[in-house]
C-alpha cells in the first residue's frame, strides 16, 4: 500500500521474480508488469484494480495484493486491507510520506493490520532515508523501528546495513537483476553509525516488549533469535513498524524485505480469533480460527467479470476447507450458493484447484447472489464476518447510448461494472430520463467509460462531470403537520402526521428517525411507513434535488381512520410532511471539499497559489521539501475539474499534485443560487 508511484508494482514484480513465479521482470514503464495486467493499467503505468497473487519464500506461502495508489481507486485499498493480515507500506525516499500514504495508513489502522515499511527509490537524486523515517513519526504518528540503514545513497546506493544480523548486504554488479547479494562485515566507515542505530533498535524494541526489556535491564545482549522474536511480537501487536530500505527498480533490497515479511508479519494462525456475529443477532459474537478442520467461513472481497468464464468471486478463507462442487450459504443474504470451480489467481492468470483451506485467497466460479462484503459459510454453522466500508461517490456524469443498439449493451455494462466496483453507482434521473453514473473522481469515471467501450463495445455520449452536492438544514422546526386525505378512490386514503425536523449536527451526514407517538394514536404497523416516506423525500432535497443528509425526523403525533388509513397513505403523509418541514428549516447546499497537495519548484509557487485562490481554495500550509515547495490547500471539487492540464501548462509540467476527499462544506450563497437556478431549469 502507498501513495501513487511509490513503487508498489515495481517491488511486487521483483518479488515474483525472486520467488520464481516469473522468469523475467516486467517493468511498469514498459507496460509489461504482471500485476498491472489490464490494458488501461499498462497504457497509463498506474494500478487501477487490485491484483492478487501467491508466492513462496522460505517455505512460507505469501498472498500478495498489489493495490492502486490513486485516490480514485481507494475502494481497492479498502477491500484489500480488510482481507489481508499484514501490509508493506512503500515510500518514495525522495518524497517521504505523501498524502495518500497517510490515508492508506489510517485505513490499515482501522482494520488493525500490522505493517512494515519499505523506503524505496534510494537510488534517486534527493533520496533521504532518515527524513522519511522522521515523517513516519510526524505524519503517521507511528513508531518506526529502523532495522536497516542504507549503504550509500543515490547513484552510490550499494545495499543495506542489517542491524539485526549486524552485517552488510551488498548487491554486486554481476547479478544484473539483483538475484544475488553478498553478506559481508560492516565496512569500517559505517561501523560507528551501525552500533549507534543497533543500540536504538534494541532500546525501541525493549520499550515495546516485556521479554526483551528484561534482558535489556540485565544488560544482556539479545541473541539474533531473541531479537527477531521480540520484533515480531511488537510488530504483531502494532506497537512498532520495522523499516527497511532499497531500490526495487535497481533490484536492491527486495529479498531482505521478503525475509522481513516472513519474520515479522502475521501468519493467519498468529491471529487469536477472527470475529463475526451470529446470523440475525449482531450482539452475539462468533469466533473463527485459521484451522482447516473448523466450519468453513470466508469473506467475498472482490467480483470480477471474465469475458469467458463469467463471474469470478474472490474470497479470503478464514476457517475450514472449501471443496469444489459443495454448497455453502451466503449468510448475509440467506441464499445457498454452489461452488463451481476454485482458482488460485496470479493477476489475470488462474490455476484450478480442487480445494482451498483457511488462510487462502482464491477465486471461485458459480456464485450467483454474492456481492462484495458478503460472508460465505458452512450451512450448518453460519456466521457473518465484519464487512468493509465503502466511500460515497463524489462526482457524476450523465451517459447516453449513441444508438438504440447500444442501449441494452450499456445496461449490461453498467450492471457488470457496478458488481465489480462498489464505489461505482448508477441512478436514473427521473425528471430528465437520463442515466447518471457516479464515481470517486474524473479518472475513475474516465476509466469506467473506457472499459464500457473496450470490454462491452458500448458507444456512448458522456456529459460534463458534475459534483455530488448534498443538502442539509440549519434550523430545527417543530410540529409540522400534514394530512393526506382523498375523498375519491375508495378506502385507504387518510393519514395525518405531525413531525419535528432537526439537524444532526456538524459532521454527521446520516438520517435518523424517532417515534414519540404513544397510546395507539397511530397503529404501530403504520410507523415504519412514515419513516420510509420521509427517507424517500430526503433523497431529493427541497432546494435543488440533491440528497438531504444530516437530519433527524421525530414523529410527534398523528391521526388515523379505521377504514380509510393504509401504509401507503402514511408513507405519503411522511414524505409530504418532511418536504414541508425541510422548506422551513433553512436548507443549504453542501459541496465536497478536497485536500490538495501541490509540489512545485519555487519559481512557480506564486502562480500555483494564485491559481488555487482563483479556484476558491484556502491555503492551509506551505513547506520546503528537497528543493521544492509543497503547498497544502482545501479546494471545492467543482473547481478542480481539468486541474491536471492547467497545472501542467502553468508550471511547464514541473509541478505535481494529489488530492483526496476531505469533507462536505456549505456552498457560498452566490454559488448556491446558481446551483438552485440551474436545477430548476431557470
Ligand atoms: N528510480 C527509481 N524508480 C523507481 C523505483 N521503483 C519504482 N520506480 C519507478 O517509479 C514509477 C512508478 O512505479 P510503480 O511501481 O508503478 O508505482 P506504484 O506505487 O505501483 O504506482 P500506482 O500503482 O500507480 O500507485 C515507475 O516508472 C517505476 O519504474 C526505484 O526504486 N527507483
Amino acid at each position: 500500500m502507498a501513495h501513487i508511484d511509490a513503487g508498489k508494482t515495481t517491488t511486487t514484480e521483483r518479488i515474483l521474480f525472486y520467488t520464481g513465479i516469473n522468469y523475467k521482470i516486467g517493468e511498469v514503464h514498459e507496460g509489461a508488469a504482471t500485476m498491472d495486467w489490464m490494458e488501461q493499467e499498462q497504457e497509463r503505468g498506474i494500478t487501477i484494480t487490485s491484483a492478487a497473487t501467491t508466492c513462496t519464500w522460505l517455505d512460507h506461502t505469501i498472498n500478495i495484493i498489489d493495490t492502486p495508489g490513486h485516490v480514485d481507486f481507494t475502494v481497492e485499498v479498502e477491500r484489500s486491507l480488510r482481507v489481508l493480515d499484514g501490509a508493506v507500506a512503500v515510500f518514495d525516499a525522495v518524497a517521504g510520506v505523501e498524502p495518500q500514504s497517510e490515508t492508506v495508513w489510517r485505513q490499515a489502522d482501522r482494520y488493525g493490520v500490522p505493517r512494515i515499511c519499505f523506503v524505496n527509490k534510494m537510488d534517486r537524486v534527493g533520496a533521504e532515508f532518515h527524513r522519511c523515517v522522521d515523517m513516519i513519526v510526524s505524519r503517521l504518528g507511528a513508531t518506526p523501528l529502523v532495522i536497516q540503514l542504507p549503504w550509500g545513497v543515490e547513484a552510490d546506493f550499494k545495499g543495506v546495513i542489517d542491524l539485526v544480523k549486524m552485517k552488510g548486504l551488498i548487491w554486486s554488479a554481476e547479478a544484473a537483476k539483483g538475484e544475488m547479494y553478498d553478506t559481508v562485515d560492516i565496512p569500517a566507515d559505517h561501523a560507528e553509525t551501525a552500533r549507534e542505530w543497533r543500540d536504538k533498535l534494541i532500546e525501541t524494541v525493549a520499550e515495546n516488549d516485556d521479554q526483551l526489556m528484561e534482558l535489556y535491564l540485565e544488560g544482556t545482549e539479545p541473541t539474533e533469535e531473541q531479537l527477531v522474536a521480540a520484533i515480531r511480537r511488537a510488530t504483531l501487536a502494532s506497537a512498532l513498524n520495522p523499516v527497511l530500505c532499497g531500490t526495487a527498480f535497481k533490484n536492491k533490497g527486495v529479498q531482505p524485505l521478503l525475509d522481513a515479511i516472513v519474520a515479522y508479519l502475521p501468519a493467519p494462525i498468529d491471529i487469536p480469533a477472527f470475529k463475526g456475529h451470529a446470523v440475525g443477532d449482531e450482539e452475539k459474537v462468533v469466533e473463527r480460527h485459521a484451522d482447516p478442520t473448523e466450519p468453513f467461513s470466508a469473506l467475498a472481497f472482490k467480483i470480477m467479470s471474465d469475458q469467458h468464464l463469467g463471474k469470478l468471486t474472490y474470497i479470503r478463507i478464514y476457517s475450514g476447507t472449501l471443496e469444489t462442487g459443495t454448497s455453502v450459504v451466503n449468510s448475509v443474504k440467506g441464499k445457498k450458493e454452489r461452488i463451481g470451480k476454485i482458482y488460485q489467481m496470479h493477476a489475470n492468470k488462474r490455476e484450478e484447484r480442487s480445494s482451498a483451506a483457511a488462510g487462502a485467497i482464491v477465486a471461485v466460479m458459480g456464485l450467483k447472489d454474492t456481492t462484495t462484503g458478503d460472508t460465505l459459510s458452512d450451512p450448518a454453522h453460519p456466521v457473518v464476518l465484519e464487512s468493509m466500508n465503502f466511500p460515497a461517490p463524489v462526482i457524476n456524469v450523465a451517459i447516453e447510448p449513441k444508438t438504440k443498439g447500444d442501449q441494452e449493451k450499456l445496461s449490461t455494462a453498467i450492471q457488470r461494472l457496478a458488481e465489480e466496483d462498489p464505489s461505482f453507482q448508477v441512478r436514473r434521473d427521473e425528471e430528465t430520463g437520463q442515466t447518471v453514473i457516479w464515481g470517486m473522481g474524473e479518472l475513475h469515471l474516465e476509466i469506467l467509460v473506457d472499459r464500457m467501450r473496450r470490454e462491452f463495445k458500448v458507444e456512448a455520449n458522456v456529459g460534463r462531470p458534475q459534483v455530488a452536492y448534498r443538502e442539509t438544514i440549519r434550523r430545527k422546526v417543530e410540529k409540522v403537520e400534514y394530512t393526506h386525505k382523498k375523498q375519491t378512490g375508495g378506502s385507504g386514503q387518510f393519514a395525518r402526521v405531525i413531525i419535528d425536523l432537526e439537524p444532526l449536527g456538524e459532521g454527521n451526514d446520516g438520517y435518523e428517525f424517532s417515534n414519540k407517538v404513544s397510546g395507539g394514536r397511530i397503529p404501530r404497523e403504520y410507523i415504519p411507513s412514515v419513516d420510509a416516506g420521509a427517507q424517500e423525500a430526503a433523497e431529493f432535497g427541497v432546494l435543488a434535488g440533491y440528497p438531504m443528509v444530516g437530519v433527524k425526523v421525530t414523529l410527534q403525533d398523528g391521526t388515523y381512520h379505521e377504514v380509510d388509513s393504509s401504509e401507503m397513505a402514511f408513507k405519503i403523509a411522511g414524505s409530504m410532511a418532511f418536504k414541508e418541514a425541510a422548506r422551513r428549516a433553512d436548507a443549504v447546499i453542501l459541496e465536497p471539499m478536497m485536500a490538495v497537495e501541490v509540489t512545485t519548484p519555487e519559481d512557480y509557487m506564486g502562480d500555483v497559489i494564485g491559481d488555487l485562490n482563483g479556484r476558491r481554495g484556502q491555503i492551509q500550509a506551505m513547506e520546503d521539501r528537497t528543493g521544492a515547495k509543497v503547498i497544502n490547500a482545501l479546494v471545492p471539487l467543482s473547481e478542480m475539474f481539468g486541474y491536471v492540464g492547467d497545472l501542467r501548462s502553468k508550471t511547464q509540467g514541473r509541478a505535481v499534485y494529489s488530492m483526496q476527499f476531505s469533507s462536505y462544506a456549505e456552498v457560498p450563497p452566490g454559488i448556491a443560487k446558481e446551483i438552485v437556478a440551474k436545477a430548476r431549469g431557470e
